[in-house]
């Protein structure tokens, strides 16, 4: 492992160059905070020195603090393992330091690394290098004098924007902000650094202390109406966090009492809010998401992935040109096949219209090449790599083959079979079954070890998870590629193994199910709609089934009936409402009432359908509604799907309990301020949500019944969490 140090080079020019040794991002652990100190110390008092520029070596200025010290943090609840930065480090020792330091930045400097950079009195940046303070996306704020330095230096108004949103912004625009004072070439960052700093000392250029300035803050009354604004926003974007209003509040400080104070009650502030279950929920997905990417006996073994230069997606509906588009958006050349010219126009006018809508969600293709963050030539580029094709003339040099046609066995095996045969013998072949067993597809070929699943969730260009299924026979190969080529096209790949739904659907089936059984027991729709939003998700179960149609709701039903018949609830619901001619968000007609320009309405004409299903259901006890608090609603629907989320662990489906959380939270939404699925799970604890749902199951039925994992973890005391030593079925799938 390469050494974890800071380094000091006195030049004849009399600069002091300090180095952040920490790779892969020089993260600013224990031991480097002590070395700068250290370090700035020496520099200040030798007499050789007359100015100091930091730098990080490798490329990369500094990640920031050292995440892994939140996480020893959250275990030991001790927070005096966080060392004195802000005021002993940053202000003492280098902002109101007897010399001169410049901060010379290339490749990024994020959260804390920007911070020690804001406390130097001039910041020389590569160009695009990546600027921000990411720490309210880790449930804290920034704790080295950022809340402060960073509004004095580029205004209120955008700061608070940066802290806010988590973003980065690039050094080119953090120039024109005034963030950066000059940008240069790589090769010449230091050269311009070290002259600049010397520049300083000799007063040629202002020493400049960013805690004091005052030009960029504005009046007292301009600053009350950003931080107001600021505030409702929040309330829309950030609900049952806290540290967003904590920030707010700490950059107010420094507005009405000054600078120093404001980094006094951001140093308070920091150590409450990294204490908090929302940073404890969020930097465990931080973790548990780079965790995915290492595979036991596949990115451990030294194979290489190999380049996937061509892709043929076979279907072009809604996955299959979703899918087809993220592929050309990262520069892959794509085969789309269909069966007909027909549907292929159709589907090649959907990627130039998915891409259009690309452009959309992050504010319009012409938006963004406007704002040159994609350009014209990049725009044009990527749909000139899609070639739309009737036959498999085009696949006989294709690295990788996605089947994205609809979920029909016998349709997906006739293409199996027939691409073997066409495509050359490494070519991988994939498909994007949510629910078919990857066994069956591959049935009729002989090439099991190269079929896999390669899971993409709707819209497919936009949702970040991959999940990449695979049988005991998939070779590791095939696992990296497919990892590989996900991360290309910027998902998060997460390796499962092969049963009904997968890791994803399979383990949220009971969340539809768990609702239908609440209305069907008597609780209003729109209540448990209301409960699952305030508990975090986007939506509720039935705002999602409108969203998602209700055929997609019967198919789906149908595979997990026939799979898990022992707790499966067949509701009439569903059923009623195509009848009655609602098909969801789809034909404006569903639980809610769709108008252009408006949030869904409840629509209360639903409430005598519902009631048509309550009596065809016939489970209310006593034939009457049954009494439950909105707390216990939400434990109605998630513990089920934790109790399935027990049962895809103990089966071995997935590498690590970890892995779920992502897939949970990347995949289905579940807040990632709790942590995922799992973790929440162990908030609550294994005990609680076994006795409830066993109380549930005497009740109510099977559909509750705690798994024996769960019920051996509840009575044992061990997380859900923690690893398995054995499993009760076989690790073979895997
Ligand atoms: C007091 C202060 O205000 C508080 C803070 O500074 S909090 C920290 C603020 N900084 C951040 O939030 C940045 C977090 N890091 C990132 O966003 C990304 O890692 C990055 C953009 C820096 C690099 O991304 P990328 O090149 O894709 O590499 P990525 O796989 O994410 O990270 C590489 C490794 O560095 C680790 N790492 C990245 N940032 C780290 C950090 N700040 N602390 C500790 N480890 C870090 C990752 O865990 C990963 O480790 P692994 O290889 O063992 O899995």
């Amino acid at each position: 492992m390469a050494p974890v140090k800071v380094t000091m080079e006195v030049g004849t020019d009399g600069v002091a160059v300090i180095t952040i040794f920490n790779p892969p991002v020089n993260a600013l652990a224990i031991p480097i905070i002590a070395g700068l100190r250290e370090k700035w110390t020496e520099a200040t008092m030798r007499n050789d020195v007359k100015a100091i520029v930091l730098t990080g070596n490798g490329g990369r200025f500094s990640g920031g603090f050292d995440i892994n010290v939140f996480q020893k943090v959250h275990a030991t609840g001790d927070t005096s393992q966080m060392p004195d930065v802000s005021v002993d480090l940053v202000v003492n020792t280098m902002e109101d330091g007897k010399k001169p330091a410049v901060a010379a930045i290339e490749g990024l400097a994020l959260g804390g690394g920007l911070e020690l950079a804001l406390g130097c009195h001039a910041r020389i940046a590569a160009p695009r290098a990546q600027l921000g303070l990411p720490e309210l996306s880790l449930g804290v704020m920034p704790g080295f004098g950022g809340t402060q330095r960073l509004p004095r230096l580029i205004g209120l108004s955008k700061a608070v924007e940066l802290m806010m949103t988590s973003k980065p912004i690039m050094s080119e625009e953090g120039k024109k902000l005034g963030l950066i004072d000059a940008i240069v070439p790589s090769s010449e960052l230091l050269k311009v650094s070290r002259q600049w700093a010397l520049d300083i000392a000799e007063r040629r250029k202002p020493w400049m202390r960013s805690l004091h300035k005052t030009d960029k803050i504005g009046s007292l009354s301009e600053a009350h109406e950003i931080l107001k604004v600021a505030r409702e926003q929040v309330k829309q974007t950030a609900k049952n966090m806290p540290q967003h209003m904590a920030c707010i509040e700490v950059i107010e400080e420094g507005i009405i009492h000054g600078g120093y104070n404001g980094v006094l009650k951001e140093a308070k502030v920091f150590k409450d809010l990294v204490l908090s279950d929302t940073s404890k929920g969020l930097v465990h997905i931080f973790f548990s998401q780079r965790a995915t990417s290492k595979v036991p006996n596949v990115t451990d073994i030294g194979l290489k992935p190999r380049t996937v230069k061509k892709v043929a997606v076979i279907g072009g509906g809604l996955m299959g040109s979703g899918i087809a588009t993220a592929l050309a958006l990262s520069n892959t050349i794509v085969i789309l096949k269909e069966i007909n010219s027909e549907f292929l126009q159709k589907g090649t006018k959907a990627i130039e219209e998915t891409y259009e809508e690309v452009s959309y969600i992050t504010a319009n293709v012409r938006g963004l090449v406007a704002r040159k963050k994609l350009p014209q030539d990049k725009a044009d580029k990527a749909l000139s790599m899609v070639k739309g094709a009737l036959d498999y003339s085009d696949f006989k040099d294709v690295d990788m083959v996605i089947e994205a046609v609809i979920e029909n066995v016998p349709l997906k095996q006739k293409i199996f079979s027939e691409i073997e045969k066409v495509c050359p013998p490494h070519c991988i072949l994939a498909t994007n079954t949510s629910t078919i067993d990857l066994n069956i597809i591959g049935e009729n070929t002989t090439s099991k070890d190269r079929i896999i699943g390669a899971h993409f969730f709707s819209p497919a260009h936009i949702m970040p998870l991959l999940e990449i299924v695979r049988t005991e026979k998939t070779s590791a190969q095939a696992i990296l590629d497919l990892m590989s080529v996900g991360k290309a096209i910027k998902k998060v790949p997460v390796v499962v193994g092969n049963c009904t739904g997968f890791a994803v659907n399979r383990t949220f089936f009971p969340y539809s199910q768990g609702a239908h059984i609440l209305v069907n027991l008597g609780v209003d729709v729109f209540r448990i709609d209301t409960q699952i939003a305030s508990f975090g998700l986007p939506m509720g179960p039935f705002q999602l089934q409108d969203l998602t149609g209700y055929g997609v709701a019967v198919a789906v039903g149908k595979e997990f009936c026939s799979a898990f018949s022992d707790r499966t609830f067949k509701s009439p619901l569903i059923d009623l409402l195509i009848k009655s001619g609602r098909n969801g968000k789809n034909n404006g007609k569903g639980y809610y009432i769709y108008e252009k320009g408006s949030k869904p309405r409840p629509d209360f004409t639903v409430l005598p359908i519902i009631e048509e299903s309550r009596r065809l259901a016939n489970i209310m006890p006593g034939g009457k509604p049954i009494s439950v608090t909105d707390q216990e609603i939400v434990e109605m629907i998630l513990f089920p799907v934790v109790n399935e989320a027990c049962r895809v662990l103990d089966e071995g489906i997935l590498v690590r309990a970890s892995d779920l959380d992502v897939t949970s939270v990347l995949g289905m939404s579940f807040p990632s301020y709790r942590g995922g699925i799992v973790f929440w799970a162990d908030t609550v604890g294994a005990g609680h949500i076994y006795r409830s749902l066993k109380k549930w199951s005497e009740l109510y039925g099977n559909f509750f019944k705690p798994s024996r994992f769960l019920e051996e973890r509840a009575t044992k005391g061990i997380p859900l969490s923690a690893p398995s030593s054995t499993s009760s079925v076989s690790r073979s799938r895997m």
